[in-house]
């Protein structure tokens, strides 16, 4: 049996600076397989980026990333498909689609070339079912809701059975009700996660760990208990906040004072 690497991802000195000025700057971190982590940050502060140079979307980096003990370099192209399942920030406009051969897409890095024999069509039912889209998978993609049509993209990556999930932001066109379902499903997966999001608590709740950004570098890397503290939130977002442990998840829970400090120096990149 192969041994499964104990680190998905593995990132040392990272640094990107398009036109001259550093978007990230000498980030570390690493996830441990099947653990959840959560990149949060204020808008601009690279949290796409670090994921975009996961995937393989951003080149022309410095220092190091290895996804299972291998440097990403060293990939191709085929073998980050079959490991590596992408949901980006911006959902695609121009797919003209129904919902089900959208989910079917996820299945070809795992076809044999050329292979004329239609997949099994259980794996992309059972994915667009979880995604609670079972009575839109003959819709067309481009007539979804924004919240549909994220779901959709989810149920694709899902069906793609990867061993690392990629989440840019996968929560910000769903109702509560659905970002907490789909981070169950994602906790319930149990392969290594990097999902970048803006709500705290819900960061907290569903995340092992959590990588803080702040103008391109780390603030802070640990559990959500080490991370989301007042003063961390405070200095970084800006906003006057308390912090109490959740009474049901034991976990940290922010609760905003909607009273915006006086003085607030926004950090801007190097
Ligand atoms: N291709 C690019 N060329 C130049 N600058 C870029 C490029 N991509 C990102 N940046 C800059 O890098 C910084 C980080 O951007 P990024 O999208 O990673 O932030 P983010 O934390 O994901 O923000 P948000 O929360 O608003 O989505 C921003 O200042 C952005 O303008």
């Amino acid at each position: 049996m192969a041994c499964v690497p104990e680190t998905s991802v593995k990132v040392s000195k990272l640094s990107w600076s398009p036109n001259n000025s550093f978007a990230l700057e000498g980030i570390n971190f690493e996830l441990q397989t099947g653990k959840v982590l959560g990149v949060i940050g204020p808008n601009g502060s690279g949290k796409s980026s670090v994921l975009r140079c996961l995937y393989g979307y951003i080149k022309g980096w410095s220092g190091s990333i290895k996804l299972f003990d291998k440097p990403i370099t060293e990939y191709s192209a085929l073998e980050v498909a079959t490991k590596v399942a992408v949901v980006q920030q911006d959902t695609p406009s121009n797919i003209h689609l129904t919902v089900e051969q959208l989910v079917e897409l996820g299945l070809t890095p795992h076809r044999p070339l050329l292979s004329l024999q239609r997949p099994s069509r259980v794996p992309v039912l059972e994915a667009i079912s979880k995604v609670g889209l079972a009575d839109k998978s003959h819709q067309d993609f481009h007539t979804l809701s924004g919240g549909e049509k994220q779901r959709a993209l989810i149920a694709r990556a899902l069906v793609q059975q990867p061993d690392l999930l990629i989440l840019d932001e996968p929560t910000n066109h769903l109702d509560v009700r659905y970002q907490i379902q789909l981070l169950q499903i994602i906790k319930n997966l149990s392969i290594s996660v990097v999902i970048s999001i803006h709500d705290l608590n819900l960061a907290s709740a569903f995340c092992d760990q959590l990588l803080l950004l702040n103008a391109g570098k780390v603030v802070a890397y640990d559990e959500p208990e080490h991370v989301l503290t007042q003063s961390n939130i405070s200095s970084v977002f800006g906003v006057n906040c308390q912090v109490q442990p959740h009474p049901k998840v034991a976990k940290p829970h922010i609760q905003y004072c909607y009273e915006l400090p006086t003085h607030f120096e926004r950090k801007v990149k190097a």
